[in-house]
């Protein structure tokens, strides 16, 4: 299916990155799950690696303005999130997959997209269109009019993932978008996110780190608020030369990663 691309899109972004932080602080509860972060990220598709409690979800909010920084500075698509008195017009061009999402059972999988749609202020005519394009890109044609309740959990992560892409986000935040998804689904599912990262910026956090291999054009690892290492997958695989445990380059070279720093720490 073509989609028709709007003016704005074809205009020079005139912003350097698609996420901007510097000394980033937010909080999570009283604790500063954030602390001193700094991150530049643009067109791409961005694994963000860290142990639990690492700080990633809570990133991961701000990113999507659910929360709003106590500290340094954040800018999304070029607006200041913490300056900027309405965000209303940065939300429609962000997507977001939470960890855990809420959802009313008795909606069908169209339906939940089509709200969702609505919520980000998406034009009406475009609404049917885009929510069966996001539908069948994460292979729920067969369950578009399924009741929510009715779906396995590996369906039901699947149609959160069409609810964060139904307005072709400039910014698309999956916290965990792996979690329930069977073999399979999880290979074509990179297929997506490959698909997804040619003209915008994802960030996924996961703890998989061969999805992160497969898919990912870089990778961030978190640790104790701040980000402690990016560079590209095979930069992550080249630490575990020398050491590390885990079943894989990847899995050795970030569990390098982490007994270093947690060492230097
Ligand atoms: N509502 C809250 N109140 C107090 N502390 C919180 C709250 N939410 C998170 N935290 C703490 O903030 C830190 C970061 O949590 P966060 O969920 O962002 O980490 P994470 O890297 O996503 O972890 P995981 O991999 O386990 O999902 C943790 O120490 C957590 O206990």
């Amino acid at each position: 299916m073509i989609r028709a691309v709007s003016d704005s899109e074809l205009q020079p972004p005139g912003y350097a990155w698609s996420v901007d932080a510097a000394g980033l602080q937010v909080r999570a509860g009283k604790h500063r799950a954030v602390d001193g972060l700094d991150l530049s990220l643009g067109t791409g598709v961005h694994g963000l690696l860290g142990p639990n409690g690492a700080g990633k979800t809570t990133l991961m909010r701000a990113l999507s303005t659910v929360v709003k920084p106590d500290g340094g500075a954040l800018r999304l698509l070029g607006t200041d999130v913490r300056r900027a008195g309405d965000l209303r017009q940065l939300r429609t061009r962000l997507g977001y997959l939470p960890q855990h999402f809420g959802f009313y059972p008795k909606f069908t999988v169209r339906d939940y997209v089509e709200y969702m749609a609505w919520l980000r202020e998406m034009p009406k005519r475009s609404v049917p269109s885009a929510t069966q394009r996001a539908i069948d890109r994460v292979g729920l044609t067969g369950r578009a009019d399924s009741r929510l309740k009715s779906l396995s959990g590996g369906m039901l992560r699947r149609a959160g993932i069409a609810q964060a892409i139904v307005n072709d986000p400039a910014v698309l935040l999956l916290d965990e978008p792996t979690v329930g998804l069977d073999p399979e689904q999880r290979v074509e599912f990179r297929g997506l996110l490959r698909d997804l990262g040619a003209d915008s910026c994802v960030v996924v956090s996961t703890h998989l780190v061969e999805d992160v291999v497969a898919a990912c054009t870089d990778v961030v690892v978190m640790a104790a608020g701040s980000s402690v290492f990016q560079g590209v997958p095979s930069d992550l695989v080249r630490l575990g030369d020398h050491g590390g445990i885990g079943d894989s380059p990847a899995e050795r070279g970030y569990s390098s990663l982490l007994q270093r720093h947690r060492g230097g720490a």
